[in-house]
This record gives C-alpha cells, sequence and structure tokens, in this order.
C-alpha cells in the first residue's frame, strides 16, 4: 500500500513525518518486536490449583482422564494437588505418576519437611514448594519470619535434591512482599540450587508494569528459571502472564478455563490466544490446539459450569461478526477483523447476518450459500427489507432465509410477467 499522503493532514496542522517515526514496534505484525516471549513452558495446575476452584471435585477417574486430555493437548508440567492434602490425594498423585504420561509431573506442597517427606515418596518428577512472604501471611497465616523461612527453604530444597527430582521454590503473596527480603530469599535458593523459583500474585493485585519491574529485577539477581503464577482477582492475569514472559520469566501457570481459588488464574486458553498472537509457529509446533476446545468441556463438565460468551477462542461467539463493516471486510480478509486464525483451533468463523445491523455484503454472501441469482441492487434491495423487520423484533436465519426467497420469487415472476406480456 503506497505511504499515506500528508496533504489532508497538512491542512489541518503539522504532519507527523515518517523520518519522525523509526519504526512502530506494534504493527502491522506483532511477532515482530516479540521475540522475547519464545520458548515458554506451561504448568498446567488445573489438577491442583483447578481443585481450589469452589466447585471442584475430582475423583480419581477423573483427575486420570483430565491428566491424560492435557498430557495429549502438549503441556509440560502438570502440578497436582499436594499429597499431605488427604490419603485420596497422594494415592491419586501415584497413580497419575504411574501413567507414563509425556508431561513432567510434579505436586506442590507447603515449604515444610512433614509434607516434602511424603512428596518425594510418590514418583513425581519434581516438587514445587510454596510459602508466603509478605506481612499479611507472615503474620495471619504460618507466622514465621524471613530467617525461619529461608532456614526451612534450604532445609526442603537440599531434601527434596537428594532425592533426584526438581525443585522449584516460590514465595506466596509476592508483589506485597517487601523487595528486599525477596531478592535476597530468591538469591539464597538460587545459590543452593533450584531449577525454578516462582513468584505469585496470590492476591490477583498486579498490574503489568509492576509485573515487568519485579521479574526484570529478578532476572538480575537468579540464574536459574522463572516461574509466574498470576490470580485474576482484577482481570489481569493473562496480561500479567505475558509481561512476567516478555520480562525473563519462562514457565506459566495455567489452568483450564483458568478455575482456581476464588475467580482463578491465567486460563491456558487465553494464554494460547495471546501466545499464538505472538508467535504462532512456537505454539502450534508444541500444543495441539485443535484439542483445547474437548479439554475445555471435559473440565467444565467436571466442575458443572458453562464456557463463558466471552472465553477466549472457545466463547459461542468468539468467531462470530455482526456488523456490516466488519461482515463485508471479513468475507474480502478476515485478517481485517480476526488476529486469531479459528482454524488453528479446529474452528470456523461465522457471519451473522439476521440483524438490523448487517450490510448487503453479507446478505449477497447469504444468496450464493442459498445458491440464488440477484444482482447487487437486488441484494440492497432486499437487506433494506431486513433490516426493517430486523427493526421490529430479534430475527433468526429462517426469517431471512424466507425474506430473500419471497423476493426472489417475486423478482422472477415479475420477469415471467414481462416475457410473457
Ligand atoms: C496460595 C495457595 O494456593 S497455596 C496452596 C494451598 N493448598 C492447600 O492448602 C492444600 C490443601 N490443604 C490442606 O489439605 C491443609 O491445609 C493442609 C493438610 C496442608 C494443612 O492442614 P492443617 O494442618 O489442618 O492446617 P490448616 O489448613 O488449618 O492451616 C494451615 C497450616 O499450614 C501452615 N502453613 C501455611 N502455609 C505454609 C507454608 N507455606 N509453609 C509451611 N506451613 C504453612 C499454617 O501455619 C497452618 O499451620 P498450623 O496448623 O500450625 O496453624
Ligand atoms: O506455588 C506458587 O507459586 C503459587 C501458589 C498459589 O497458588 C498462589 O500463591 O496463588
Ligand atoms: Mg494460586
Amino acid at each position: 500500500m503506497p505511504p499515506a499522503t500528508t496533504e489532508a493532514f497538512e491542512k489541518v496542522g503539522e504532519a507527523v513525518k515518517p523520518e519522525q517515526v523509526k519504526s512502530n514496534p506494534y504493527g502491522p505484525n506483532p511477532s515482530d518486536f516479540l521475540s522475547n516471549v519464545s520458548s515458554f513452558k506451561l504448568i498446567e495446575s488445573t489438577l491442583r490449583e483447578g481443585e481450589q476452584f469452589a466447585n471442584a471435585f475430582f475423583d480419581t477417574e477423573k483427575k486420570i482422564a483430565i491428566a491424560k486430555a492435557l498430557d495429549d493437548f502438549g503441556v509440560d508440567y502438570i502440578e497436582l494437588t499436594s499429597p499431605a492434602a488427604s490419603e485420596q490425594s497422594r494415592l491419586d498423585c501415584e497413580a497419575i505418576c504411574k501413567l507414563g504420561l509425556k508431561a513432567k509431573i510434579l505436586t506442590h506442597i507447603r515449604c515444610h519437611m512433614d509434607d516434602a517427606r511424603i512428596a518425594v515418596q510418590t514418583g513425581v518428577d519434581g516438587v514445587d514448594v510454596v510459602i508466603g512472604t509478605s506481612q499479611f501471611l507472615r503474620e495471619y497465616s504460618h507466622g514465621k519470619d524471613m530467617n525461619y523461612i529461608a532456614k526451612s527453604a534450604i532445609e526442603v530444597i537440599e531434601f527434596v535434591k537428594s532425592h533426584g527430582i526438581e525443585i522449584r521454590f516460590s514465595s506466596e503473596d509476592s508483589f506485597r512482599s517487601d523487595l528486599v527480603d525477596l531478592l535476597n530469599i530468591y538469591r539464597t535458593v538460587d545459590k543452593i540450587g533450584v531449577n525454578r523459583v516462582g513468584i505469585a500474585d496470590t492476591v490477583g493485585c498486579a498490574n503489568p508494569r509492576q509485573v515487568y519491574d519485579l521479574i526484570r529485577t529478578l532476572r538480575s539477581v537468579v540464574s536459574c528459571e522463572i516461574e509466574c503464577h498470576f490470580h485474576n482477582d482484577t482481570g489481569c492475569a493473562i496480561a500479567n502472564a505475558y509481561t512476567a514472559l516478555e520480562a525473563g520469566a519462562t514457565f506459566i501457570d495455567v489452568s483450564v478455563l483458568g478455575i482456581g481459588e476464588r475467580n482463578g488464574i491465567t486460563s491456558l486458553g487465553g494464554l494460547m490466544a495471546r501466545m499464538i498472537a505472538a508467535d504462532r509457529d512456537y505454539v502450534l509446533s508444541k500444543y495441539k490446539l485443535h484439542k483445547l476446545r474437548d479439554l475445555e468441556n471435559l473440565v467444565a463438565e467436571s466442575v458443572q459450569i458453562n464456557i463463558p460468551f466471552n472465553n477466549p477462542i472457545t466463547g459461542f461467539c468468539a468467531f462470530t461478526h455482526k456488523a456490516g463493516i466488519h461482515a463485508k471486510a471479513i468475507l474480502a480478509n478476515p485478517s481485517t477483523y480476526e488476529i486469531l486464525d479459528p482454524s488453528d483451533f479446529g474452528l470456523t468463523r461465522y457471519i451473522h447476518f439476521a440483524n438490523r445491523l448487517t450490510g448487503w455484503n453479507a446478505i449477497k454472501s447469504r444468496v450464493d450459500q442459498l445458491n440464488l441469482n440477484l444482482t447487487d441492487a437486488q441484494c440492497k434491495e432486499v437487506t433494506t427489507k431486513i433490516k426493517a423487520l430486523g427493526d421490529i423484533r430479534p430475527l433468526n436465519i429462517d426469517d431471512v432465509d424466507s425474506i430473500i426467497r419471497e423476493y426472489h420469487a417475486d423478482q422472477n415472476s415479475e420477469i415471467a410477467a414481462a416475457i410473457s406480456a
């Protein structure tokens, strides 16, 4: 496309000169500036954080079905509820470890030797250890100071490592913790050797700028990988996860449909949507995106919820285009109003034409689908009729098809009458 002329702008004031705008990092292809988010990994926590969702009860059979579906989807790690939580949780953890899945199996425990002793006997590939570091949790949850936290962290980490499995240490409520305390504890555990450290926005208070700053700072203090866990209380879970990757994190905790404590965490599907827009080749090479819908249905049924209408990718209208302006452009080139390609997820787009916002281009497309023959002028005329009925009541496809067919028949009988006259 030729560069926009500045003539029109100069009439209303000084135009921006192309040389003033070195490059636009945001477009037209967003992936140009996103190379640093590539090669992220997923810690899938439906069977841990997700079990903390109010409606969740997974029996052994359901946990196995979900674990297999997650593995088939291609998640890197599956995180399971603490085996210290209950006897059945421990048995389920052992059962999932024995499935021989490609994904590595983790369990998630308090920073406590009692839990660690149980965890290392389950057959997991790694243990995620967590302890609250904010003033709130230090005072009202476990009541321990930073010295105690550091000592028990070292003891638990060395114990888990001595069993030859992966270890991750995480602070709970990281964003309301003292920064110096945080960096000190992470530096300590990094020195003794952990696979990952984790940052957790346990109450969902962080915004992307805070995430960027904290992860960037942490990146300069530790040499191990950084994992992040974001709650969605203020609606930032996906954006925060993405920003964490930009800042140097490489592991993100997700759950199917985002289920978890309160209103949950970064959703698997939401993160897939965000990441495929950033690095399509990487995401397609790693994850079987066409299995997302079945995976979400499996979990939604298990916890007795519906898929929200506005869910990324699988919400019922995620690829439905309605207003006439949109429909026309989508018909010409789907990239006009779609950043995601539904076929990447085994889905199809839909043009909604049974409403008063429709335009003649969408109606013409429907006329073609019905294999009828109307000129552009006739399509415009029949669109006026459809809009008139759409002003009175909601329409369905049958209404529109009836108007089109009736109009088509009228036109044909007029032609026939003209010929016979
Ligand atoms: C933010 C998160 O989601 S963290 C993960 C949350 N996961 C879970 O809670 C797993 C399910 N939990 C459970 O089944 C139980 O809470 C158990 C088995 C872990 C503990 O049960 P109980 O001993 O009955 O204690 P309760 O649940 O009432 O309180 C939590 C206990 O853990 C302690 N604690 C809390 N966090 C930590 C931690 N990170 N490290 C060590 N101890 C901790 C508290 O001090 C409290 O101990 P207390 O009994 O001496 O006061
Ligand atoms: O272990 C972690 O990093 C996160 C724990 C958790 O679920 C949270 O803090 O919300
Ligand atoms: Mg959580």
